[in-house]
């Protein structure tokens, strides 16, 4: 049976406009990365102007990998996020402490599920996500391989995009769903129907008529 409830977080957001039309589209969250490396990098400043722009309802989503604590608490401060994403490589208690402030979404590979489960598993305040090695990369995941060990309350990332995103939620009922490089234009530039569309994806495969 389908979740009813099924969050969609639009990641990759650069500009104020983007911003508003994946909320007007239906995007329950909004991702803002800060992350040096990513081609989708956004200041603080323009992400806490989207985030005044998009209405109440909608969650505004930092994203961070491999960045120090002091770095991730200003910039999410600065940006006025509602919760933090953490890829990378890190301690339990970094992942711990920022949980102390803000929900996290903690962003784990399939293969670290077992080495990390004292990180999520029943810690208050931290969600898993699981994504491919290479963050923003478009790979998706292995699903059918993934779905005996898919923990529950789990959400999805990783090469997610309108054409695919109904069979990876009929293959492990997540959570939530989160995607970027497919629903670019280019990397940092949103294309709108392909938002559209995932967003739309994502809500027919919540019908309880929708073949399972
Ligand atoms: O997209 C990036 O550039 C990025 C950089 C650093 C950390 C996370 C990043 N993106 C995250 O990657 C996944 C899935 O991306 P995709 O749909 O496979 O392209 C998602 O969680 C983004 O938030």
């Amino acid at each position: 049976m389908p979740d009813p409830a099924i969050r969609i977080k639009v990641c990759g957001t650069t500009t104020v406009a983007d911003a508003v039309h994946a909320a007007q589209a239906g995007a329950d969250a909004l991702g803002f990365i800060f992350a040096p490396v990513s081609k989708r990098r956004v200041s603080a400043a323009v992400a806490r102007e989207a985030g005044l722009n998009v209405g109440p309802s909608v969650a505004r989503v930092g994203v961070f990998l491999d960045q120090g604590l002091d770095e991730v608490l200003r910039t999410a401060e600065a940006a006025r996020v509602s919760a933090v994403q953490l890829h990378g490589s890190l301690p339990g208690v970094y992942v711990r402490r920022i949980a102390g402030y803000y929900p996290v979404l903690r962003v784990l590979r399939p293969a670290d599920l077992t080495t990390e489960k004292n990180v999520w598993e029943g810690v208050s305040g931290v969600t898993l996500m699981l994504d491919a090695p290479e963050p923003g990369g478009g790979v998706p995941l292995d699903w059918a391989a993934l779905a005996p060990h898919f923990p529950s309350g789990a959400w999805l990332a990783g090469g997610l995009g309108p054409w695919n995103v109904a069979q990876a939620i009929r293959a492990l009922q997540p959570a939530g769903v989160d995607a970027v490089s497919r629903l670019e234009a280019r990397p940092g530039v949103k294309d709108p129907s392909a938002v559209e569309a995932f967003i739309a994806a994502v809500r027919i495969s919540m019908n309880p008529s929708y073949p399972q």
